[in-house]
């Protein structure tokens, strides 16, 4: 797979904290992609703690990246599990178009609309102080909802679509935090690819 994703006809949004483009990867590549990563992702269900009692999180999700790399969720450490061939070329055409390295990629699948994430920031320590994190988007549209660090309400929300890629610069996730609110109605699936540079080591 060559030339898959194109970064034209992109919008700016919270002071340069994000650039949104809604059509970085063609419907006759997405399409094809979404149904192969549905198929042959290797997806799990997790269970997190949180004070003391166990939950299942409300998606699938897998870690993949270079050999060896280790990252935290949920307290634990955990090892990537190898890249997907289609994976891996994503990262390296990212890196090619965006200047900055990435060595993995979080995939989550949302199931339907009872399927979400709560609010977080991707402020992890392994991720260094100002990540850049690009975060493609396949199947299901769902609100990627956003609010300021420190404040309870919610500041907007941007509907991410089908072949969609939003890139969270330097400053994102320190001044914002985002979520995937669940959503009652939604029957379909959906599937998001963060691409993340774990530090090697950490
Ligand atoms: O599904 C999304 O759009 C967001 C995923 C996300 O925030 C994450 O993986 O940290
Ligand atoms: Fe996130």
């Amino acid at each position: 797979m060559s030339a898959l994703i194109q970064l034209h006809e992109g919008e700016t949004l919270l002071a340069g904290d994000l650039d949104y483009y809604p059509q970085a990867i063609s419907p006759a590549h997405a399409d094809p992609l979404f149904q192969q990563l549905l198929a042959e992702l290797p997806w799990h269900s997790d269970r997190i703690t949180v004070y003391g009692k166990e939950h299942t999180i409300p998606r699938l999700q897998c870690w993949l990246g270079d050999n060896g790399l280790a990252y935290t969720y949920s307290g634990k450490r955990l090892q990537t599990l190898p890249w997907h061939p289609h994976l891996l070329s994503m990262a390296q055409e990212l890196q090619n178009l965006l200047q900055r390295p990435f060595n993995s990629v979080l995939c989550n699948r949302y199931r339907n609309g009872n399927d979400g994430m709560g609010w977080h920031a991707d402020d992890e320590p392994e991720l260094g102080p100002a990540p850049c994190i690009v975060s493609v988007s396949l199947g299901a549209e769902r609100d990627f909802a956003l609010r300021r660090k420190g404040e309870t309400r919610q500041w907007g929300k941007l509907p991410l679509a089908h072949g969609s890629l939003v890139v969270m610069n330097s400053g994102m996730q320190s001044r914002w935090q985002h979520a995937v609110p669940k959503r009652a109605g939604i029957a379909a699936e959906r599937i998001n690819l963060t691409f993340r540079y774990l530090q090697p080591g950490h």
